[in-house]
């Protein structure tokens, strides 16, 4: 039996692209999901195993540690993809901000690869850890100000757990752009981003399945980043 796959963040969006997608390839997978959608139903049905998650306190993550170690005691790969893409505005209490983001995109996927390194470990073959990040780790954000620098720290945990797992585990980062606009994004919001680019466009969620298989199939890649963004950066 093929170990699974754990993806945090799967019911919308990305993430859940991600777990049909291994669905489909017949690689099993556990899905965590904080608010309760239809699609999560649709996952169970096609034979995720879906479990509520909410990173927010350190008693949720160990919860939710406790609960995946009785669904199984081997995992192909974790994809931290769960995420708060936070704002700083006037009303916002500051501290509250970057606890929060450091909470969901620091101290979750550290805690959790710590609590799973038995798991991954726990079979011959190598397995994977992917760090969702943000082309703003490179560039920081006037507007994301806290979650461009949680999602920088994420990016140092590549690092960091590229030295303590490699060879067993390989670790790695996926650098997004845009991928795929918010419902409530404006037309103005969406003509301003598409121009921070080189190629322009809003690719979908077709293009980060891509970069999971790549990263999940290749046994020379660790504490590297795949930068997904257009050519944002020569924009
Ligand atoms: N979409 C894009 O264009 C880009 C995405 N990225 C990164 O790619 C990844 C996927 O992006 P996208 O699909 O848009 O992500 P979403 O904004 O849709 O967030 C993914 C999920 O994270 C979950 N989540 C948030 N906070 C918590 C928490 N405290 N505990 C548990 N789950 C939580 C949400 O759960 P729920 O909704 O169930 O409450 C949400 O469904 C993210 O890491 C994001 O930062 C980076 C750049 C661009
Ligand atoms: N958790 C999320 N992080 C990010 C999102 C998102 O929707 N959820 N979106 C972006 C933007 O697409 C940005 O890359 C371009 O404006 C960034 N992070």
């Amino acid at each position: 039996m093929t170990a699974p796959i754990l993806i945090t963040g799967a019911g919308q969006r990305i993430g859940l692209a991600f777990a049909k997608a291994c669905l489909e390839q017949g690689q099993p997978v556990i899905v965590t999901y904080r608010s309760y959608r239809p699609a999560v139903d649709a996952l169970q049905k096609a034979g995720a195993d879906c479990i509520h998650a909410d990173f927010a306190t350190n008693e949720g993550i160990d919860a939710f540690v406790e609960t995946l170690k009785t669904k199984t005691d081997r995992l192909r790969a974790i994809i931290h993809n769960a995420s708060d893409w936070m704002p700083e505005s006037d009303e916002s209490d500051t501290a509250e901000v970057m606890n929060a983001m450091m909470q969901i995109h620091a101290m979750t996927p550290y805690r959790l690869n710590l609590a799973c390194r038995g798991l991954l470990e726990n079979g011959d073959s190598v397995t994977d850890i992917i760090h969702m990040t943000d082309y703003v780790v490179e560039k920081g954000s006037a507007k994301h100000i806290a979650y461009a620098a949680s999602k920088a720290a994420m990016a140092n945990l590549t690092l960091s757990f590229s030295r303590l797992l490699a060879p067993r585990v390989k670790v790695n980062s996926v650098a997004p752009s845009l991928i795929m606009f918010n419902e409530g994004d404006g037309d103005a919001y969406r003509e301003k981003t598409l121009k921070k680019s080189l190629m322009g466009i809003e690719p979908g969620v077709g293009v980060a399945v891509a970069a999971l298989h790549f990263l999940l199939n290749n046994p020379y890649l660790t504490g590297r980043t795949i930068a997904l963004d257009g050519g944002r950066h020569l924009a």
